[in-house]
């Protein structure tokens, strides 16, 4: 490219052809330029300062001796020489001015030319110019003169170019159609103050495709000039109005945003119907909460037992209005679901409801036995099918005197019923119906335990009975319908520990939910929040309350002052409507005293030889689980056909399901009992398996 030449452009332009000269070519009237020939006459000041500096120079020549004079004119002029000298340099600093202007014109007549064709009819630029760079300019267009969008944007393009490229300015160029004229503004390109974080969520909002017209303000920062709030506005969308792209949204602003300064974590609330998210920070969540002595939350139909985000307390509503009148937590072997439950039952002794429980490993509740509004706890499975059918009858009997007394529901003394470790209780139910003794046989197929659960997950809420049920993981089967009534009873729900992808939909209906609790923390998981979404929180922590010395002495100062302190100082009363159950408190409480009594436990032997004989099945029984939840190449017990247990390793399964719900119909095992024998087994969709292993879906570390 042809190197500029400034002071051959000059010249040009200072003696190039006048105004509507012809083309010398081809003759052709070229139109008249909006912009004239630069004309200068500062050359004539600074020839006249120099005359008069360089006077006496002359004064020598032989010019003195012929002009009359001459000498005395030379005097008089040198005697001008400073004034002169001053207007020369004034005039060259004005022209120079002129100069840049006529300069810029130029450019903005051939811009305007090259891109819309148009010759401007007059090109005016701000006087004095700006010196690095355009200050303001009107373009004067010929009448009516039409300017394409596209036109436009590269004339906007070709101005910003030349004009901008110091990048002090940013330029405004806007064609007043109606005036036939182009304004072109500049103001100053406004230093980035931002911080590296709003930097960051601008950025990347502005790239994605998430939000339409992204915008991030700072909202609030604290006393050290540090950011704690954002406002990003965005045209509302169907997206933003959607629970999963929300939650799929705050986790990449979260990560975005990186961790704060202060140690809390990002947190948002969404107003999509305004177009709006508030990102702020809140309080991480606590590592470990002691169960706190005050009462928590003065609504007696409330019972707290975990704290989320913001010191917030979360807890089980047990009122008749509730829509999640039943719980169920889910967690595996160490996570602290005895401690939830144990918390939600000291909360329900204090507030005055009594409480029933099934323990089928018999360490999970026993501590809660004799409790203040303890009714009894159950470890025996028989006996556990007789409460469920008790707890049936006494539904029934209160929905009758709700009707017979035309009272309201909410009017009933409510009662809670927690069933612990769900699958073994329900295998063991199993193992019972087929039992070798016929009399136990027909005792069970009598009670019929788990026809009188799927009842009661459907119609015990509004017989104030309310469900507590513990799960190592969660399964379609235990609400012992496929009524989504049932389901949906079961609203209040908590897990612990680290959720499968299955074990996240059933739970949370999110695949993704409850799957990254920090497990190195005890009592962390995620639980139903008062609007029905779930939230990470920390579960509080209720020692075990049993009094037995041996447990006791276990105990800090500290936990003995929390069982202390929780204990009512009235016990809560157990008001029975069906002889049923009252019959069967009673005697369960004469067995247990009785135990207590003449308690005995045989004290450990050592292993000498393998024993022969199968003494209990509950012996090798260690954990249980829904059979559709079986897993290739799993170990499970089997009966031999002497009824014994025998670990086998399961060779396939299949999941029979209802092509319309997907609930589970049959689950069928093959067992490969070595050689090419083949064994199938069939199970119902309630149906569980025995392992001879604790159940390890879900870990704690
Ligand atoms: N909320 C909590 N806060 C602090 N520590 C806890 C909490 N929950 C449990 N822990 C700790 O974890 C241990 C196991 O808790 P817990 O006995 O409640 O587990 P679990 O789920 O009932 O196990 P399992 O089903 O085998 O009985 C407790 O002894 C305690 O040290």
């Amino acid at each position: 490219m042809a190197q500029r030449d400034p002071l051959k452009d000059f010249l040009v332009e200072l003696f190039g052809p006048a105004p509507g000269a012809r083309s010398g070519r081809t003759g052709q009237p070229t139109p008249e330029p909006a912009v004239d020939p630069y004309r200068t006459f500062a050359p004539v000041a600074v020839a006249a300062a120099a005359l008069a500096f360089y006077a006496p120079q002359l004064a020598d020549t032989a010019i003195t001796d012929t002009v009359d004079q001459a000498r005395q004119i030379i005097t008089t002029v040198h005697g001008y020489r400073w004034p002169l000298g001053a207007l020369a340099s004034g005039w060259s600093a004005l022209d120079l001015v002129r100069w840049r202007g006529h300069r810029q014109r130029l450019a903005l007549e051939a811009q305007l030319r090259q891109t819309t064709r148009h010759l401007p009819v007059k090109v005016t630029v701000a006087f004095p110019p700006g010196i690095g760079a355009l200050r303001s300019a009107k373009i004067r267009l010929p009448r009516g003169a039409i300017i394409r969008p596209k036109e436009m944007d590269e004339f906007t393009t070709a101005v910003r170019g030349v004009a901008g490229r110091t990048g002090t300015y940013t330029y405004s160029v806007r064609h007043h159609a109606h005036r036939d004229l182009i304004l072109i503004t500049r103001k100053p390109i406004e230093p980035d103050t931002r911080s590296p974080r709003h930097k960051a969520l601008q950025t990347a909002l502005a790239a994605g495709t998430i939000f339409k017209e992204p915008n991030v303000t700072v909202h609030s920062c604290n006393d050290d000039g540090i950011e704690t709030g954002y406002k990003i506005t965005f045209t509302p969308s169907l997206n933003s109005g959607a629970r999963g792209f929300q939650a799929k949204v705050d986790e990449a602003l979260a990560a975005l945003a990186g961790d704060h300064e202060s140690g809390r974590t990002w947190a948002t609330e969404w107003t999509p119907s305004e177009g709006y998210l508030m990102m702020y920070l809140r309080a991480p969540l606590p590592t470990r909460v002691d169960h706190p002595l005050a009462l928590v939350d003065e609504n007696l139909r409330h019972l707290p037992y975990a704290t989320g985000a913001a010191n917030l307390s979360l807890y089980w509503d047990v009122s008749t209005k509730s829509n999640k009148p039943h719980c169920l937590i889910v967690g595996p072997t160490g996570g602290g679901k005895t401690s939830v439950i144990r918390t939600l039952l000291t909360e329900a002794s204090r507030r005055g409801i009594p409480f029933l429980g099934v323990d089928p490993k018999m360490i999970e509740l026993d501590g809660l036995e004799g409790y203040p509004g303890c009714a009894a706890i159950v470890y025996d499975a028989v006996r556990s099918a007789m409460l469920v059918r008790a707890l049936h009858a006494e539904m029934m009997a209160r929905n009758h005197y709700v009707h017979v007394k035309k009272i309201e529901p909410s009017q009933l003394p409510l009662l809670i019923a927690v069933l612990d470790e769900f699958f073994i209780l329900s295998g063991k139910w199993q193992r019972l119906a087929k039992d070798e003794d016929e009399e136990i046989r027909a005792q069970v197929k009598q009670l019929d335990p788990l026809g009188a659960w799927a009842d009661l997950a459907v119609l015990a809420r509004s017989a104030g009975i309310r469900l507590l049920l513990g799960v190592q993981r969660p399964d379609a089967s235990l609400f012992g319908s496929s009524s989504g009534n049932a389901r949906d009873n079961f609203g209040t729900r908590i897990s612990l520990g680290n959720l499968s992808q299955d074990g996240a939909l059933m739970m949370w209906g999110d695949a993704h939910v409850g799957r990254e609790v920090d497990t190195s923390i005890p009592g962390r998981g995620v639980v139903t929040a008062l609007d029905g979404s779930p939230v990470d929180a920390q579960m509080w922590w209720t020692p075990n309350v049993d009094p037995h010395p041996n447990k006791w002495n276990q105990l800090s100062a500290g936990e003995k002052a929390i069982v202390h302190g929780l204990a009512p100082i009235e016990s809560p009363t157990f008001e029975f409507f069906s002889t049923e159950l009252r019959e069967f408190v009673e005697a369960e409480r004469a067995l247990a005293k009785r135990a207590r009594e003449f308690g005995d436990a045989p004290e450990p032997s050592v292993l000498t030889d393998f024993p022969k004989d199968h003494d209990t099945v509950d012996d090798e029984v260690a954990d249980a689980i829904p059979a559709s939840a079986v897993t290739e190449g799993m170990a499970i017990l089997l009966d031999e056909d002497n009824g014994h247990p025998v670990p086998v390793t399961v060779d396939t399964v299949t999941v029979v399901r209802d092509k319309d719900t997907g609930d589970v119909v049959e689950t069928v095992l093959s067992i490969n009992a070595g050689g090419r024998v083949k064994t199938t087994v069939h199970f119902d969709a309630t149906e569980v398996v025995m392992l001879p292993e604790p159940d390890t879906v879900l870990t704690t570390a």
